[in-house]
């Protein structure tokens, strides 16, 4: 807790590794940043680590003695019933996974999830006791004054936020990944005149909030983002550019600098 009784934000990186991978090359790369743990610890950084579904319980296995926390690509909103093909968030807390995502950019858009699914799922990852990382961004980067695309993104991400907060209790932990749909899978992050000016304007929607509320830049971010960013971020939520280990470990190191 800070001094004035609000929870303490410490700094958060972490990666999913989204469908990339097979089985193996997870195994690999999970004892690859198990070995990353006592420095991202030393640092004062929390450190997660998102596989695919069926890589969870071998990862919490092989993570069980280090402090990397095991995250979900997504859930369900129940825990039990005839949802064939869904993945309980009940089960997700009893194989050790502690920080759920929803509403990634690919799921909105390839599976037509609503603002009101990923609500659904927010609140059934908090009623499980786990952290909901909740990703939220503008479509497009609308043309025109740096400003105008600063308030059509605050604008457009908005909902998705307040979709979230009416859902869980306001006490409850919540990181927001804001990642620009346009600059994820792209060559390079967005400005970082850009992400900080929105990021700052989406820190005003939460303020106030009684539970932690960290808010993350995603979106080809790399060794050299958090630099750019760090006056308005908590961290970074990294794709692509994490598969190659050292380059994570750099991140680390960056954000381990005052
Ligand atoms: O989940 C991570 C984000 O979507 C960023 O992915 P990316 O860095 O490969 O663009």
């Amino acid at each position: 807790m800070s001094p004035l009784g609000l929870p303490e934000r410490r700094r958060i990186v972490g990666t999913s590794l989204k469908c990339y991978f097979s089985l193996a090359q997870t195994a690999e790369y999970t004892r690859a940043i198990a070995s990353l743990s006592p420095t991202a610890s030393a640092l004062n950084i929390d450190l997660f680590f998102i596989p695919d579904f069926i890589s969870i319980s071998p990862c919490a296995t092989a993570l069980a003695h280090s402090s990397v926390q095991l995250g979900a690509q997504d859930c369900f909103w129940e825990d039990r019933g005839a949802y064939t093909g869904e993945v309980s968030p009940a089960n997700l807390a009893e194989a050790g996974v502690k920080i759920v995502e929803v509403g990634h950019a690919e799921r909105r858009q390839i599976f037509r999830e609503t603002d009101k699914d990923v609500a659904l799922k927010a609140a059934a990852i908090v009623k499980n006791g786990m952290v909901p990382l909740v990703c939220i961004g503008e479509k497009t980067h609308a043309s025109g004054p740096v400003s105008a695309a600063v308030g059509a993104a605050i604008t457009e991400c908005k909902p998705q936020i307040k979709a979230v907060m009416d859902a869980v209790p306001d006490d409850a932990e919540v990181i927001l990944a804001y990642e620009p749909v346009w600059a994820i899978g792209a060559t390079q992050p967005a400005n970082a005149d850009h992400v900080v000016a929105v990021v700052q304007g989406l820190r005003g929607l939460v303020e106030g909030r009684r539970g932690l509320t960290r808010i993350l830049y995603g979106g080809s971010a790399g060794p050299g983002t958090f630099i750019q960013l760090k006056s308005a971020v908590d961290g970074l939520f990294l794709g692509r550019f994490a598969h190659d280990i050292n380059n994570l470990e750099r991140v680390i190191q960056e954000m381990g600098e005052p």
